[in-house]
């Protein structure tokens, strides 16, 4: 299988600037990985480094179980079998489609040649678009393209750069959804780029979190969300609403009211309890649950987000809730929680 295995990656660009520094981390073959970090984490850094562009000063890259690079190895990218998704502007503007996407066929006769885009061209679903110029395609058909010529030489692994991010949001979740699709029909194992944390969540198989040149955690998305390995984490993946309390017996007691935890830590422990605004609900005040006052309501379409200041906690705490509205600022309100939450001790 074309899995992708990195361990112990070390770069730095001057004494000061250590990059990447110790950096494991592991893709099945043929699944979507998402690269998840603030900006500046390093994230173009591996990119570059896995495809062969800048040499690592320590640790190894392997895909498909070929050392790519590593202690005195360092296989040219165009030997890698590694293909690249860029960022916008991507394709050769003064080529067609089908050269385009023929670019790095080496190898073969102009028949097979000639069907080879042809097969890229259905896969991407642009049958017939091979004689057309970049210029005359949507921004969506050119990353299509674009993906078409980076699968053609049939790559082990694609690494995709931002590739949505020139896309107007409209299209952006349709062009992902599809680049998906077409990945696995692939079969190629695919690292995706991205600082947009709803698009690592929804679109990525496993999503690795980057800081400080290291994978913070690597998760599902279900797993990173709902149990990030600290408050940071919790914080940078989604809205999190954090909160001391005190665990006993797998409850947790907050300001907010009790919750059982998704893991139960031995004995009696301190510390944050890490909950989602969508766990918390408005409910009438005056009842038996935790009370406070709307300070605050952001409005979103499809829902809102609900500031309330709880009595007995410091800063208000934000609460997921459908629209149309029942609340407004001033107003007092009950609030109850539902779910698990996580415990994050000593934090
Ligand atoms: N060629 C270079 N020479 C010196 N420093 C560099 C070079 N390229 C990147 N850096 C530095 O390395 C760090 C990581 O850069 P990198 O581009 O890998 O981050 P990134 O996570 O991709 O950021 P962004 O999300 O903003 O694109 C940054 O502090 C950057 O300034």
């Amino acid at each position: 299988m074309n899995e992708l295995r990195v361990s112990g990656l070390v770069k730095a660009y001057g004494p000061e600037a250590r990059v990447l520094d110790g950096l494991d981390l592991d893709v099945p073959g043929g699944a979507l990985a998402a690269v998840l970090g603030p900006s500046g984490c390093g994230k173009t850094t591996l990119l570059r480094v896995i495809a062969g562009f800048l040499k690592a000063d320590a640790g190894t890259v392997t895909v498909a179980g070929r050392l790519l690079g590593g202690p005195g190895v360092h296989l040219p990218p165009e030997r890698r079998r590694i293909g690249i998704v860029p960022q916008e502007g991507a394709l050769f503007p003064h080529l067609s489609v089908a050269r385009n996407i023929a670019f790095g066929l080496t190898g073969l006769d102009r028949a097979a040649k000639r069907a080879r885009v042809a097969e890229m061209l259905d896969l991407v679903g642009l049958p017939g678009y091979g004689d057309r110029m970049p210029h005359e395609l949507s921004g969506g058909q050119q990353q299509r393209v674009a993906l078409a010529r980076a699968l053609a030489p049939q790559p082990h692994l694609v690494l995709l750069d931002e590739p949505f991010s020139a896309l107007d949001s409209g299209l952006r979740g349709a062009v992902r959804a599809e680049v998906r699709a077409v990945l696995r029909q692939s079969g190629a194992t695919g690292l995706l780029v991205t600082h947009d944390q709803q698009e690592a969540l929804s679109t990525a198989d496993v999503v690795a979190v980057l800081r400080e040149g290291r994978v913070a955690q690597c998760a599902t998305p279900e797993e990173l969300y709902h149990r990030p390995s600290d408050p940071w984490l919790a914080s940078f993946v989604g809205d999190a609403v954090l909160v001391p309390g005190t665990a006993e017996k797998g409850v947790a007691t907050t300001a907010l009211g009790r919750i059982p935890l998704a893991v139960v830590p031995a004995g009696r422990r301190e510390g944050l309890v890490l909950l989602r605004p969508e766990q918390l609900q408005l409910a009438q005040p005056g009842g038996p649950d935790a009370e406070g006052v709307v300070t605050d309501v952001r409005f979103f379409g499809h829902d809102a987000l609900i500031a309330v200041s709880v009595d007995g906690l410091e800063r208000p705490v934000d609460i997921r809730t459908p629209t149309p509205l029942s609340v407004t600022p001033g107003q007092r309100v009950g609030v109850r929680l539902t779910g698990e939450a996580t415990l994050h001790p000593g934090a």
